[in-house]
């Protein structure tokens, strides 16, 4: 088994036949927050997108390079995008649970429809256990068959959280998961990632350059398409290789 879940290599992605990553390599290994940060309009989506296949569903989009989640090449003929992304779960930059159902049915409809759970007993104690795991439970275990739109903004986030969790992700993408959240919820979202991470890999696209340092092991600069340095979190913040990536993480950044 590779000390990596996610190796990227050379992967250029072009949309509409503009280039908007080009040529990105990486190497995230297992059980560490790694952090991709970068200006908005550097790709960082983009790339999160092509790890678990959703650019699929975009129209006239042509990816170069390889990418392999927990050895599995992710763009071979023979892959199931479906496969790919019931290993690669994701969290979007605005919470989005299905707010009529109820906050059991949210966590309950992947493992159902996947069937991860054989039975009533068996769903239950995943959505207990995701739950529990996105420290939500407590919050809402009285309510579980409340509608999801109940819940405040931070709780919804955790709630997609735990939707994410009990399909028994390998690797967590979560694409600026707080920038919508008040400081309150988002310092319990990142406490979170920190305890995942004992389970899973979590790649975080953020562009707030203090989060990363927070939370990451590991973080990545992308500006424009390109990668300019990734190295141990602790290292790039203190001795930053590349003028830009010091620009940027001390705001002088245009
Ligand atoms: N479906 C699409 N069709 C055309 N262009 C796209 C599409 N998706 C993204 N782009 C373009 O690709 C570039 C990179 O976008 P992307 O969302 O990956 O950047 P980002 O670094 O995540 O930015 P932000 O921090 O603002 O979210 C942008 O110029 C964007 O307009």
């Amino acid at each position: 088994m590779s000390e990596y879940i996610l190796i990227v290599k050379d992967l250029m992605i072009r949309i509409g036949g503009r280039e908007i990553v080009k040529g990105i390599s990486l190497e995230v290994p297992r059980n560490t927050v790694f952090a991709i940060m970068g200006p908005s309009g550097s790709g960082k989506s983009t790339l999160l997108r092509a790890i678990n296949r959703l650019l699929d569903l975009y129209e006239d989009v042509r990816i170069e390079g390889k990418i392999y989640v927990n050895g599995i090449d992710v763009y071979s003929p023979t892959t199931d995008p479906l496969e790919v992304r019931r290993m690669v779960g994701m969290v979007f930059q605005i919470p989005n649970p299905l707010p009529h159902l109820s906050i059991y049915e949210n966590v309950a409809l992947g493992p159902k429809m996947n069937r991860i759970a054989r039975n009533k007993k068996e769903l239950d104690e995943i959505v207990r256990w995701a739950l529990e795991k996105a420290y939500l439970w407590d919050e809402v275990k009285d309510r579980l068959h409340a509608p999801a739109a109940k819940l405040s903004g931070g709780q919804q986030q955790r709630l997609c959280i735990a939707r994410a969790l009990a399909m028994k992700p390998k690797l967590l993408l979560m694409d600026e998961p707080t920038s919508n959240l008040d400081p309150v919820a988002t310092s319990k979202i990142e406490e979170l990632m920190i305890e995942l991470k004992k389970d899973i890999t979590i790649v975080l696209v953020t562009h707030n350059p203090y989060q990363a340092a927070r939370v990451s092991d590991y973080v990545t600069f992308i500006y424009d398409g390109r990668v300019i340095e990734t190295g141990r979190t602790g290292e790039v913040f203190t001795r930053p290789r590349h003028e830009l990536t010091e620009k940027y993480i001390t705001g002088r950044m245009g």
